[in-house]
């Protein structure tokens, strides 16, 4: 079954964009100058520490809170000018956020209505997200964390969206359904759909994330396309004679360390090769250092900016 069954005339517009957005509570500026843009067709993943600001910022996309400063916009309109915003843009920002004395069938029935959909939808995505009508009948305060979240998502898919908005989606998840959420969401995006998603875990973004916006502190320290940011500068590289290629390396003004086979260096590939032609070395294995992870380029961009502190 299909995650969306057509796609949304305009589909190019399909995005979300923050310009400059800026929020204070009191003195304390807790989101400053953010602008991002979530593409159709991507997956982008919002990461930071605790407090750096990524629930706040996902608030004011959607119209939840108001900044101090700046634009959001969801389909080139502020979210709440969108007419009927839940044909448009799937929200889930708090899973506990539910009704506790309603069932899931019966918050999603509700929200049908609001949205004027066939009451068929509702079915279609509890099939979705894989609640049966036993656990879709139960009252939501006997719901565990991660059947919230099945019910959040489908939620925010009730009105066959173009745009999904997740923040921490799969907390409470259990690894199959942790699994299951990134090939959601990746066929969400294939379809055409713009997602942007938090979340705390690294491996789970890096797994479907496309682009990646990481911020600290309440402002965006790097933001890209996944396979740039993740992409290391230099060479990994073996020869016959590492100890003269290393010297020949450092001559010309390169950083040079022994890799676990070989030697990394700052140099490019090119740059090696002609080393290695001036220190007369054969060279047995070139080519481009490793990408690095995630979790590496997370602690290095957020190390100056750890767990936000409330004030006293
Ligand atoms: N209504 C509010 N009044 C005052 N301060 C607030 C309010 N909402 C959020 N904050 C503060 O803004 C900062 C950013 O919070 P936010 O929830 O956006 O961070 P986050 O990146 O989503 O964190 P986490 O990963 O822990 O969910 C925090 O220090 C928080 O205490």
């Amino acid at each position: 079954m299909p995650i969306r069954r057509a796609l949304a005339v305009g589909r190019v517009d399909a995005m979300i964009t923050a310009e400059r957005l800026t929020k204070r509570y009191g003195d304390r500026t807790v989101v400053e100058g953010v602008s991002l843009t979530a593409r159709p067709g991507r997956v982008t993943g919002f990461l930071g520490p605790n407090g750096a600001g990524k629930s706040t910022t996902m608030r004011m996309l959607c119209g939840l809170t108001t900044p101090t400063s700046g634009r959001a916009t969801v389909l080139g309109r502020p979210f709440r000018e969108l007419p009927n915003p839940g044909r448009h843009v799937g929200v889930l920002l708090d899973a506990s956020a539910q009704h506790a004395g309603r069932s899931g069938r019966e918050t999603l029935l509700l929200s049908a209505r609001l949205m004027d959909l066939d009451r068929r939808r509702v079915d279609e995505v509890l099939r979705l997200v894989g609640l049966t009508s036993r656990e879709a009948g139960a009252r939501t305060r006997t719901y565990s964390l991660g059947m919230r979240q099945r019910l959040g998502l489908a939620h925010a898919l009730l009105g066959d969206p173009e745009v999904l908005v997740l923040d921490e989606p799969v907390n409470g998840l259990d690894p199959a359904g942790i699994r299951w959420m990134r090939d959601l969401l990746r066929s969400f995006a294939d379809g055409g759909g713009t997602v942007l998603l938090s979340s705390h875990l690294l491996r789970e973004v890096e797994a479907v994330a496309d682009d990646l916006v990481i911020i600290g502190g309440g402002r965006i320290l790097a933001q890209g396309s996944a396979a740039d940011l993740l992409a290391a500068p230099g060479t990994e590289v073996r020869s016959t004679d590492d100890d003269s290629l290393a010297r020949a390396l450092t001559a010309a003004g390169h950083h040079v360390a022994p890799a676990r086979q070989g030697l990394s260096t700052s140099a490019t590939t090119e740059e090696v090769g002609r080393a290695a032609l001036a220190a007369a070395v054969v060279l047995t294995n070139l080519r481009p250092a490793a990408t690095t992870g995630l979790e590496e380029l997370f602690f290095d961009m957020t190390a100056q900016h750890g767990r936000e502190e409330i004030p006293a």
